[in-house]
């Protein structure tokens, strides 16, 4: 089931677009709302690229309609080229102008969009780009290249930001650096984003809306959290399935054990070290993974385990392989863990039954 109705179609971003490419058919109806990241997440294969091209103009034989808020690119009597519209795309690698250094870079699209010197300086601070302003692009590594084309793409005043998988060309340590920049993009572009990618984290950190794409179709559409969360989609049979909790940043230590304010109780994460730093008050996104819960009939306090939330089981499913995935109520929030069957039998884990949901800090990242 999808939101897609509740959206308001006269403020919002419409899409609607077939395409045929062999035996591939992309086929999607889409509502999303004009503001925030609309993340359209599914496996390799599905269609992501095909969209987020067709949206940006890029296939030209895609078919149907593409327009954002009062302003068609597409529709059934005429179709803006790709270069008329003003989306701002930014791909897996970066396609910067090699031979040209980063400054020349960001001033060759901002100044065919007429961008002012204050956008060109706001972009360089908060994507801290100044170290790199005379470095000729060739130069950069892929995570510094990704920024100046998040940058360029940002100061050419795009109506849309679409973002197809930006950062799945890095390894896991330079993506954990660049997504606080995305998330800063997020918080102060003042537009809409639509991002393409099949990470999970990527979804929990970044999404306000979140599409699920399989072999060219919609298979749910809504609010971020909602969709995440919700158990009879696939993602909660993952091996990683697990929910995202919005939280509040409370306090952190030297050594980054951030103390955050949750929905289900106090809970202690960690933040990596480039993001040390959390103000109190900053809302962020805690994503626990179901493996990283484990559930104990008492409260241990002889223990590593920082993290001991009470919670009530809502409901028992069995997976493949022996495992029980098990749905907890902790204050209201939704917590999932995942146990063996063995587990299940020695506790008598059962609906109502009370206990502690007990979680690792370390295994929580913010
Ligand atoms: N240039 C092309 N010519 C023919 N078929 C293509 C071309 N590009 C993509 N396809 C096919 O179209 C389908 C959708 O591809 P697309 O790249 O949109 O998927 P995706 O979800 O973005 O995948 P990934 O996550 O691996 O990037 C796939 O079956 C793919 O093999």
């Amino acid at each position: 089931m999808s939101d897609e109705r509740q959206t308001d179609t006269g403020t919002g971003i419409e899409i609607e677009l077939q395409h045929r490419r062999g035996n591939f058919s992309l086929d999607v109806a889409l509502h999303l709302p004009a503001d925030g990241v609309s993340v359209v997440f599914g496996p390799s294969g599905c269609g992501k690229s095909t969209l987020l091209r067709a949206i940006a103009g890029l296939e030209p034989e895609a078919r149907g309609i593409v327009r954002l808020r009062d302003e068609v690119w597409q529709d059934e009597h005429h179709r803006l080229p790709a270069h008329q519209r003003r989306g701002g795309v930014v791909f897996q690698h970066a396609a910067l102008l090699p031979h040209l250094s980063v400054l020349d870079n960001l001033r060759y699209g901002w100044r065919r969009a007429g961008g002012t010197a204050a956008l060109l300086e706001e972009w360089i601070d908060k994507l801290e780009l100044a170290p790199l302003l005379a470095r000729r692009a060739a130069t950069l590594s892929g995570g510094e290249q990704q920024r100046v084309a998040l940058a360029r793409a940002l100061v050419s005043r795009p109506q849309w930001l679409l973002l197809d998988e930006p950062l799945s060309a890095l390894d896991g340590a330079r993506r954990a650096e660049i997504l606080p920049y995305l998330e800063a993009i997020k918080r102060d572009a003042g537009i809409p984003m639509l991002y393409v990618t099949h990470s999970v984290e990527e979804v929990a950190r970044l999404a306000d809306h979140l599409v699920l794409l399989d072999a060219g179709r919609v298979t749910a559409s809504g609010a971020a959290l909602d969709v995440l969360n919700r158990p009879d989609l696939p993602l909660a049979l993952r091996e990683d399935a697990g929910v995202v909790l919005e939280a509040r940043a409370c306090h952190q230590d030297e050594h980054g054990l951030i103390e955050l304010d949750t929905p289900a109780g106090r809970l202690h994460a960690h933040a990596p070290a480039a993001r040390v730093g959390h103000r109190p008050g900053t809302p962020l996104r805690v994503r626990i993974q179901a493996r990283d819960v484990s559930l104990a009939l008492q409260a241990h306090t002889d223990t590593s385990l920082l993290n001991l939330l009470p919670a009530t089981i809502t409901a028992l499913s069995p997976l493949p392989g022996g495992q029980v995935q098990i749905r907890l109520d902790a204050g209201g929030q939704l917590l999932l863990a995942r146990v063996s069957h063995r587990s299940v039998e020695r506790l008598d884990l059962r609906p109502g039954l009370q206990l502690w949901a007990q979680i690792k800090a370390v295994a929580l990242l913010v």
